[in-house]
């Protein structure tokens, strides 16, 4: 377990390429405008002449034929002179301008949309995905413009099993589904919230390889609390208040019968959804069909992944973390995955039970640190409550302040969805930490919503210590040449993976080992010298590899839990035979990637 060196060299050893050879044939059953208009298939002025001839196109384009790399060019120019012309104009506005351009062109052309995300993902994700795509889904109902994925609604009761057939896709690996319920640290943004599954989607093209064909993000619509969207006349979602309890969840069971049966093997990511359905749809089916809830487990992987990593920035033995004092400020469902996990790792490391090894942590909810005397303690947060008796003379529901102040955290985690909690006084009591590189993780989404900015991390709590941030922050200029790194703690570093992963893997549901797995993998992908210098996480650009290793960590502990059954032609007895090598090359192989496919037309 845990064997950092290993990974880390082989990734510097490799130098992986992702398959640019000539594509095979992709058959088309429509001719004529409607491959035009279907941005699947459509490429622009880049139909060579005998394709326009197969496929009843000459005439319908300008006749000059222009090349990928042309049309690429052209593309980056627009977006570069948006970038110029919007300067000094407000954050958000230029913000929007951005996704406007790129999403006009995921709708036109899906092959050239991909490619420019993938090669420029570092400045395109903080567009398509967190932090732009908060603001997209606040005002989704004024930008809307063409449909994009599948709307369940509660008034679809009885129908969802004929209505996944409408979808024209006839084959979807990876589904990312939402209530809209708790849309990063914005609330409930009911059916607005499909941004946020279109997004992580997006990332799974880009970092993962699905292929866009096979991908489907899901908004299942069965109301909103948010009085201002229903009284929004431009709202585009039922016009009423959340069903709850068995009438919620029988649309949710629904919908997941509907899927399994016509795509058995789709890989399905539960995400944004409010605590309560967070856990209890979790658990409900979890064992039944393959899926996981991103915010809970993917978020704990990553979050793992950075304290590890804090404790070998800190110059300390892996092991060291089971005396680490971490303190999280946030028991929702991102808080309490977190918190699980770590604590799995620490009883694991000092072969302790899970009562002892919870000793290390501190919880803090809206009303300050829980204990055991809390009044209507919130079951998913019990086993994490404090015995009053333990905590340093700290009473229930100590301020954030205080408990820093007694406890001298090496790690402060904020996953509150409240921006600023980390305000001056907190961050200057960190300077206290009985670490020499006390961790901040200010991981809530959007930027708004961040505990701290980056900038004032570094300026009250210290130029010495390590930071990192859900939304993306610049790197901070410490004067004298010094540089305050700012990591991204993001779960975007693993669901690609676990999706993938378990997609390839023919597993029929995603287990602890399976997730375990890629925490680890994480954790092991930065060097000893990356991490002394405060770099915790990679960088964005490296994703898809990162992705690839993150896969064949999940698929090979799915091997190993004899749960694997093989994916296309790729049995479980392959499976088994693979090295450790062979599978990271197996999982880089099945990535699609975005190049212009001759198109056969068949009736
Ligand atoms: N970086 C990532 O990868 C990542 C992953 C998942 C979630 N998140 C972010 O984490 C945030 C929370 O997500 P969630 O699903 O856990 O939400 P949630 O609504 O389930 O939980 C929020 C928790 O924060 C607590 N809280 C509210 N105000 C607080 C305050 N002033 N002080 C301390 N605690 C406070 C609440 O009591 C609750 O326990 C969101 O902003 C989300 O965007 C980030
Ligand atoms: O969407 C993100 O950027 C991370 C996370 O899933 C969140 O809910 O904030
Ligand atoms: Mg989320």
């Amino acid at each position: 377990m845990w064997n950092l060196a290993r990974v880390a060299a082989s990734r510097l050893s490799r130098s992986r390429r992702f398959s640019t050879a000539i594509p095979g044939p992709c058959i088309v059953h429509k001719r004529g405008t409607d491959i035009l208009h279907d941005p699947w298939f459509n490429k622009d002025t880049g139909f060579p002449l005998t394709e326009r001839d197969r496929l009843g196109l000459r005439g319908l384009l300008p006749p000059r034929v222009i090349s990928f790399e042309q049309q690429y060019a052209r593309f980056m120019e627009s977006y570069r002179s948006l970038e110029k012309n919007t300067r000094g104009q407000p954050n958000d506005v230029v913000s929007l301008a951005k996704w406007r351009i790129l999403n006009r062109l995921h709708d036109r052309n899906e092959t050239l949309y991909y490619r420019v995300l993938i090669d420029n993902i570092k400045d395109f994700a903080p567009i398509i995905y967190t932090p732009t795509v908060g603001l997209v889904c606040q005002n989704y109902s004024g930008l809307f413009r063409r449909p994009r994925g599948m709307y369940f609604s509660a008034k679809d009761k009885g129908e969802m099993m004929s209505m996944i057939y409408n979808w024209p896709s006839p084959q979807v690996d990876m589904i990312v589904l939402t209530d809209g319920s708790r849309i990063l640290g914005l609330g409930d943004l009911g059916v607005q919230g499909i941004g946020i599954p279109i997004g992580k989607l997006d990332m799974y093209v880009a970092a993962a390889g699905i292929n866009p064909q096979r991908i489907l993000p899901v908004m299942l619509d069965v109301g909103t609390n948010n009085q201002k969207l229903l009284e929004d006349r431009l709202y585009l979602g039922l016009r009423r208040p959340r069903l709850e309890g068995e009438e919620y969840l029988s649309i949710v069971d629904e919908f997941m019968e509907a899927v399994h049966a016509r795509w058995p093997k789709a890989i399905i990511q539960f995400e944004d959804f409010q605590m309560k359905w967070a856990f209890e749809t979790l658990e409900r089916y979890r064992k039944r069909f393959c899926m996981f809830n991103d915010d809970i487990q993917g978020t704990a992987g990553v979050a793992l992944a950075g304290l590890l990593g804090s404790v070998r920035a800190q110059g300390q033995a892996l092991t060291d973390f089971v005396n680490q004092k971490i303190v999280v400020v946030g028991a929702g469902s991102a808080g309490l995955g977190v918190l699980k996990m770590a604590v799995e790792a620490v009883s694991r490391m000092a072969g302790n039970s899970e009562t002892v090894a919870k000793n290390q942590f501190f919880l803090l909810d809206k009303d300050g640190l829980i204990t055991k005397d809390r009044k209507n303690l919130d079951l998913a947060a019990a086993p994490f409550a404090k015995d009053p008796g333990q905590i340093m003379g700290l009473r229930e529901g100590a301020s954030l302040l205080e408990v820093v102040k007694k406890v001298k955290p090496h790690v402060l985690l904020g996953l509150s969805g409240v921006g600023g909690v980390f305000n001056e006084e907190v961050l200057k009591a960190m300077r206290e930490s009985d670490s020499p590189k006390p961790a901040i993780f200010a991981m809530s989404n959007p930027t708004m919503n961040a505990e701290c900015t980056a900038a004032d991390a570094f300026k009250h709590a210290g130029e010495n210590i390590l930071f990192a941030s859900g939304s993306p922050f610049e790197n901070i200029d410490l004067g004298n040449g010094k540089i305050g790194h700012v990591n991204q703690a993001n779960n975007m570093y693993l669901f690609p993976g676990i999706g993938l992963g378990s997609l390839l893997s023919g597993a029929h549901y995603i287990t602890d080992g399976m997730l375990q797995s890629a925490a680890e993998c994480l954790a092991s992908y930065m060097s000893d010298e990356e991490v002394r210098n405060g770099i915790l996480y990679p960088s964005i650009n490296s994703i898809r590899d990162i992705t690839a290793e993150v896969g064949a960590a999940v698929l090979r502990a799915a091997v190993a839990e004899d749960l694997a059954e093989g994916h296309g032609e790729v049995g479980p007895r392959d499976l088994r035979h693979m090295s450790k090598e062979e599978t990271v090359e197996y999982v880089t192989r099945n990535m699609w990637y975005p190049i212009y496919s001759p198109l056969v037309h068949e009736k």
